[in-house]
């Protein structure tokens, strides 16, 4: 039995301001990087190792990592950092605040928005200041990788991949595996290891924090999963980050 352990980075300023934030590179607040060190704590008591680690390449996620393993005394572990690990772009939705829009556009379309499968945000213009094509981070990518919105399928698709060539292989070699990712970047990944469905998908949400553990077997299929520590306090945070986009 191999354990895969993801964690959402802590709370973000953003997340706070209750604004989308996608592919937007902003920071975790003192709330965030308390989370983050909280996660370390319950992964240090509950003894878990590492023999490396995976995240995005948004410093939120990068910093969770780095809060997680300072508290672990585990900083010197190598750590992967994959553009494919972001959150789901949220397209010209990125900056706006999910309560303001809700009243706009409505709880419904929100919804779709935030959690169907293959109904995408309205896109950036690429001549929007918002767009990251000219960021240095994704200069190795072709100016089509860099989205300019992502449904949660588009995220699949770019996360699959290195779950593919990163991920499962390590697991299969035995390595243990730390992933501060996003919500919706682990919404895809678990997507995928549970086989939810389209449908099903809608109801998923990640809290801000906490180590969710995959046990999977030798063919790397899901035994079980668990939230670290109390499982009604990570039932809540995930009602939460919910009711974030009603208006
Ligand atoms: O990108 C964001 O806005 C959040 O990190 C995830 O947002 P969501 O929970 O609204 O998908």
């Amino acid at each position: 039995m191999h354990k895969l352990v993801l964690v959402r980075h802590g709370e973000s300023t953003w997340n706070l301001e209750n604004r989308f934030t996608g592919w937007t590179d902003v920071d975790l607040t003192p709330t965030g990087v308390a989370q983050a060190k909280e996660a370390g704590r319950l992964l240090r008591a509950d003894g878990y190792e590492f023999d490396v680690c995976h995240t995005s390449v948004l410093k939120r996620a990068i910093h969770t990592l780095w809060h997680c393993l300072d508290e672990m005394d585990r900083t010197w572990l190598p750590v992967m950092k994959s553009w494919r690990l972001n959150e789901r772009h949220y397209g010209a939705l990125q900056g706006l605040n999910k309560a303001e829009t809700a009243k706009k556009f409505g709880d419904d379309q929100v919804l779709v928005w935030r959690r169907s499968y293959d109904i995408p945000p309205p896109a950036l213009e690429s001549s929007d200041p918002r767009s990251e094509r000219g960021d240095a981070r994704y200069a190795r990518l072709s100016p089509g990788e860099v989205p300019l919105t992502e449904c949660l399928k588009d995220t699949v698709a770019r996360v699959l991949p290195f779950w593919n060539e990163a991920m499962a292989p390590a697991i299969r070699s035995g390595k243990r595996i730390l992933v501060a990712a996003h919500g919706n970047s682990i919404r895809a990944l678990v997507k995928y290891l549970d086989g939810i469905s389209d449908q099903d998908i809608v109801g998923l949400n990640i809290p801000n924090g906490i180590p969710l553990v995959y046990e999977l077997d030798t063919e790397l299929r899901p035994i079980r999963h668990y939230y670290l520590g109390d499982a009604e306090a990570a039932a809540k945070a995930a009602a939460a980050v919910a009711s974030q986009g009603k208006g």
